[in-house]
């Protein structure tokens, strides 16, 4: 069996990761590739013993939020053809659930979160780095958008958030980390020709073969 080709796609808070991740994966499926799709968020630490109003004041924009050694060992358990426990996360708790979910490898493995190109020790797994660059405003207003519906929180309580804490870790570790990428891509989540890109690169077994050495 071949190695898998592992992927990650960093970039901002609201800059169209898990868009372009989707986008990524109907395209691959219209060419009847298996893909297996990891969120860097579901590595949030535990906060089981903090009550739910003091998690609220947690810097989740930090790499030290992450349970970064867990995700590198499930990557290894992954490449060595392992099922792992994959965690599972609740935005409007700021925990994870009690559920783990058994999954196995694919041939082709999206990883997407903020963090993903600040962890050096993480950059051995990535046969390529991706960083979804979009400005910060756009960013701000579909973050907004998204976690009043989705994300249970309220107006106030996203911009005190983005003040605190989302922008200026944005400034410390994200936006340096885009000098790791292989690739930037602008216009977030709806960038279709960079799908493409990305799909062609990943569904052609010579460029299979290359990165793999
Ligand atoms: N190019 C785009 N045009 C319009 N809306 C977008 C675009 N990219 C992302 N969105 C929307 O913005 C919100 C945040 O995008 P998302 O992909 O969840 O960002 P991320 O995963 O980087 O935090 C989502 O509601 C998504 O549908
Ligand atoms: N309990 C939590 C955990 C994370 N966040 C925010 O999520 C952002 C990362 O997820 P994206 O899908 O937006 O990339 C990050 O900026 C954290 O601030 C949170 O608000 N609460």
């Amino acid at each position: 069996m071949q190695k898998p080709i592992i992927i990650a796609i960093s970039g901002a808070s609201g800059s169209g990761k898990s868009l372009f991740t989707q986008n990524l994966c109907l395209k691959l499926g219209q060419n009847n590739q298996e893909i297996l799709v990891l969120q860097e968020d579901h590595y949030y630490k535990a906060q089981d013993h903090i009550s739910v109003e003091k998690r609220a004041d947690t810097n989740y924009d930090h790499p030290d939020a992450f349970e970064h050694d867990l995700l590198a060992d499930h990557l290894s358990q992954l490449l060595g053809n392992k099922p792992i426990q994959y965690p599972s996360y609740c935005y409007k708790t700021h925990t994870r659930l009690k559920e783990f979910e058994t999954i196995k490898q694919a041939p082709i493995i999206i990883i997407e979160g903020i963090m993903l190109l600040t962890q050096v020790h993480l950059f051995d797994y990535f046969d390529l780095k991706v960083f979804v660059d979009t400005a910060p405003d756009v960013c701000l207003m579909r973050r907004m958008l998204r976690d009043t519906q989705e994300r249970g929180r309220t107006i106030e309580s996203v911009a005190k958030q983005y003040e605190t804490t989302v922008k200026p870790m944005y400034h410390k570790f994200i936006e340096p980390s885009k000098n790791f990428a292989d690739l930037i891509i602008p216009h977030g989540g709806e960038n279709h020709l960079a799908v493409d890109v990305v799909s062609a690169f990943l569904l052609n077994p010579q460029n299979g073969s290359l990165i793999h050495g």
